[in-house]
């Protein structure tokens, strides 16, 4: 086979001082972030609103809150899967995370901080805010960015409101072994969009369309990976793909990365707006509640399910799961 350059997600840059509504800057970027979501359904953002001290802080703050004893830790329990403490997971287990509802809301960081050091630990909660409140700007630009480019753009006030952030943090033990390992199953994002964020240790894993992993190494000490979820891929009635992502890893040192989620609030109805709905572009799913559909996801049907959410709510199920 002739050798083949070695493909990777489109970079885009955010940090230019002038990126503001209504500039040419503005269209230019919008215009690669459309792009990119319809091909790869993700990109390397260069965001360096986020100052450096925060983002060095947030890993320590993280590598800290792993280092509690598991006791301490396994004391963050949540009714919906994947927001507590998760680890010792059999099929995955070298992986270990944390979600922090509503992230960007100092008290509620501050509540959780609070169970897990009872005498407090006010620099933690503050950096993990200020991380979270930094990174949803960058979710809100892109989330305008894509209604705007779909002319959707009456509704991005509802959009945002119908959405919370968790934040969960991460950390992938590295298997000290030559072979890399699983470290989280291949899957897709359920939510909006996520925003990832790692220390030096690469490993995520993204497929292009056409069945190819690639693997993602970010660039700059200021790279974030944005990728959409189901909901939005749903809300964009297919426009935007979701893709499937892993993470493998390798060696001895640990992996830390934070993903920060918008997630739908349970109660509200994802259904896409008629004007991406027409004769060439016909309903691609029912109208559904993105809680109600992770109450299926974590089914054994549900889990199952080559896509969990055609399986749940697709309009033409047997064409599409042909
Ligand atoms: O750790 C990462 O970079 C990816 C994590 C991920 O895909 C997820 O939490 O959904
Ligand atoms: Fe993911």
């Amino acid at each position: 086979m002739a050798s083949e350059t070695p493909l990777g997600i489109p970079i885009i840059d955010f940090s230019k001082p002038d990126l503001n509504q209504g500039t040419k800057e503005w269209d230019l970027v919008r215009a690669q972030v459309r792009n990119a979501l319809e091909e790869y359904g993700c990109f390397e953002a260069l965001f360096d609103k986020v100052p450096s001290d925060i983002r060095k802080s947030t890993i320590e703050s993280i590598e800290e809150l792993f280092d509690l004893p598991l006791q301490t830790k396994l004391q963050n329990v949540s009714k919906k899967p994947y927001h507590g403490y998760v680890g010792q997971y059999p099929m995955v287990p070298l992986y270990e995370s944390m979600g922090f509802d509503d992230a960007n809301v100092y008290e509620q960081v501050e509540s959780l901080t609070n169970t897990l050091w009872p005498q407090g630990n006010p620099r933690f909660c503050t950096t993990i805010q200020s991380f979270s409140e930094q990174v949803s700007e960058l979710d809100q630009i892109i989330r305008r960015m894509i209604l705007e480019s779909l002319g959707l753009e009456k509704y991005f006030e509802e959009h945002v409101e119908s959405t919370n952030y968790l934040l969960r943090v991460m950390k992938y033990k590295g298997p000290e072994t030559k072979e890399t390992k699983l470290g989280i199953n291949a899957h897709t994002d359920k939510n909006i969009v996520t925003i990832l964020y790692q220390n030096q240790v690469d490993g995520l894993e993204v497929q292009t369309k056409a069945g190819k992993w690639i693997k993602v190494k970010p660039s700059l000490p200021h790279s974030f990976i944005a990728m959409i979820g189901d909901s939005l891929y749903a809300w964009t009635n297919g426009r935007l793909h979701s893709p499937y992502h892993r993470v493998m890893i390798s060696g001895n040192e640990a992996r830390y990365s934070t993903g920060l989620f918008s997630i739908p609030k349970e109660g509200y109805i994802i259904k896409a707006p008629e004007e991406v709905v027409d004769e060439e572009h016909p309903l691609l799913f029912k109208p559904f509640d993105h809680v109600e559909f992770l109450g299926f996801y974590y089914t054994e049907a549900g889990q199952r399910a080559q896509s969990a959410l055609k399986t749940y709510c697709g309009v033409h199920d047997l064409a599409l799961s042909a």
